[in-house]
């Protein structure tokens, strides 16, 4: 069933408005946005309906500024904090981290330019089924309900010389040379990510007593995600979401959220927002980070709200390892008292099942750790 109201939506290119209701019964969300009548698949569930002001996070703050004046005291002090974070709900943000912000605001101005070109241009980057990279939208995506109310645009990143220039390339290779200044806005901004990334990695380390490289060893040759998120305004907030509860399966996101805000994260069973901050990044530790620590640090639900009153724009840093590292808790970690939680995988399996299997969401490394027990 198709809902279209057309009383307060801009006019559309009939050819094009009939292409996409045969394709999928959905029009696209530059033409629901003017709609309060939306459709039934990005109606959520009344258990999971938006909660649309919760109070804030009081999120701890961490200060790589002295962590990269290089300090043990410094050094100390952040991993105290980071500890404490990690053990109860994974999140935290960084702030003095010695990225420029001059580059910040070039990929948030880069997003404007690419989400807001004509759908046929954005889908010439068009992302394949089973595949996680590339434009996506609700109405081309996999799923039937429960509907994300995005577009997304998501990069490869790999740590590895042989690949130094991949996100320019991929531009140039998909959108054409016209592409070339955004390939290089988010190749220097995947950069500076990974580096930053790779830091976080060294105080990860410490604070869990594995030694300061351990986890930067790890995590050498990562093959990440970099997604630009875009949230068109919504008529209907209260019962559609940006982006559904979910913890990410990956190992940690970097993300930077706009001035308009959306980020919401449970901690004990209530809903708090996480209010945007220009100069930080928020940090959030994903399911194979937890599986990596056998459970110690934390993986946690979130999701993103969205208004109906201005788009709204995130970029998040996906870590990832690379595919063929296999992700086993140091010895450290497990005990008689702390037995292994989770299986040995590798980032390539977890891929495959939320791609191919289910959606992140809820629960995603227990329903993981089943499916690849019983594969196997
Ligand atoms: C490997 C990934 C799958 C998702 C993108 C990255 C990391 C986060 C995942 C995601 C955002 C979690 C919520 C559901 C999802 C479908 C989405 O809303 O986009 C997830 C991504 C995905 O499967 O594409
Ligand atoms: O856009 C946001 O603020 C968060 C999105 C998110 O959680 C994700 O993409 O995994
Ligand atoms: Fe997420």
């Amino acid at each position: 069933m198709v809902v279209v109201s057309t009383t307060s939506s801009p006019p559309m290119d009939k050819e094009l408005a009939l292409i996409l209701y045969q394709q999928s019964n959905l029009p696209p969300l530059s033409v629901l946005q003017y709609q309060t009548n939306i459709p039934p698949q990005f109606i959520w569930p009344d258990h999971e309906k938006p909660c649309l002001n919760p109070p804030e996070l009081a999120i701890p703050s961490v200060d790589m500024g002295n962590f990269l004046a290089g300090g043990s005291l410094a050094v100390s002090k952040a991993c105290e904090v980071i500890d404490k974070a990690c053990r109860r709900n994974g999140f935290f943000q960084v702030v003095n981290h010695g990225v420029d912000a001059k580059l910040v605001a070039k990929a948030h101005e880069y997003m404007d330019l690419f989400f807001g070109m004509e759908l046929a241009e954005k889908q010439r980057a068009q992302r394949k089924l089973g595949e996680h990279c590339g434009y996506w939208s609700s109405f081309t995506g996999r799923f039937t309900s429960k509907l994300p109310w995005k577009e997304t645009l998501s990069l490869r990143y790999v740590d590895d010389k042989r690949f130094s220039n991949g996100v320019e390339e991929y531009f140039l290779n998909v959108l054409g040379e016209d592409f070339r200044p955004f390939g290089k806005v988010y190749q220097e901004y995947c950069e500076a990510m990974n580096a930053l990334a790779l830091q976080i990695m060294e105080l990860l380390g410490v604070s869990l007593g594995v030694g300061r490289l351990f986890f930067r060893d790890f995590y050498e040759g990562n093959d990440s995600i970099m997604r630009l998120s875009y949230y068109p305004p919504c008529q209907r907030p209260d019962l559609a979401l940006g982006t559904g509860p979910h913890c990410d399966p990956t190992s940690f996101t970097i993300l930077h959220q706009d001035q308009v805000g959306g980020l919401q994260v449970l901690v004990d069973e209530k809903w708090y927002s996480i209010a945007p901050n220009p100069h930080a990044f928020v940090v959030n530790i994903g399911d194979t980070f937890m599986a990596l620590t056998n459970g110690v640090y934390k993986s946690c639900l979130h999701q993103a709200v969205v208004n109906n009153r201005s788009a709204r724009k995130s970029l998040a840093f996906f870590l990832c390892p690379n595919m063929e590292k296999v992700v086993t808790p140091p010895t450290s970690l497990v005990s008689d008292k702390n037995p292994r939680l989770y299986p040995d995988f590798t980032w390539a399996n977890l891929l495959e099942f939320t791609q191919k299997v289910q959606r992140a969401e809820m629960k995603t490394l227990e329903a993981f750790s089943s499916w690849l027990q019983h594969k196997n």
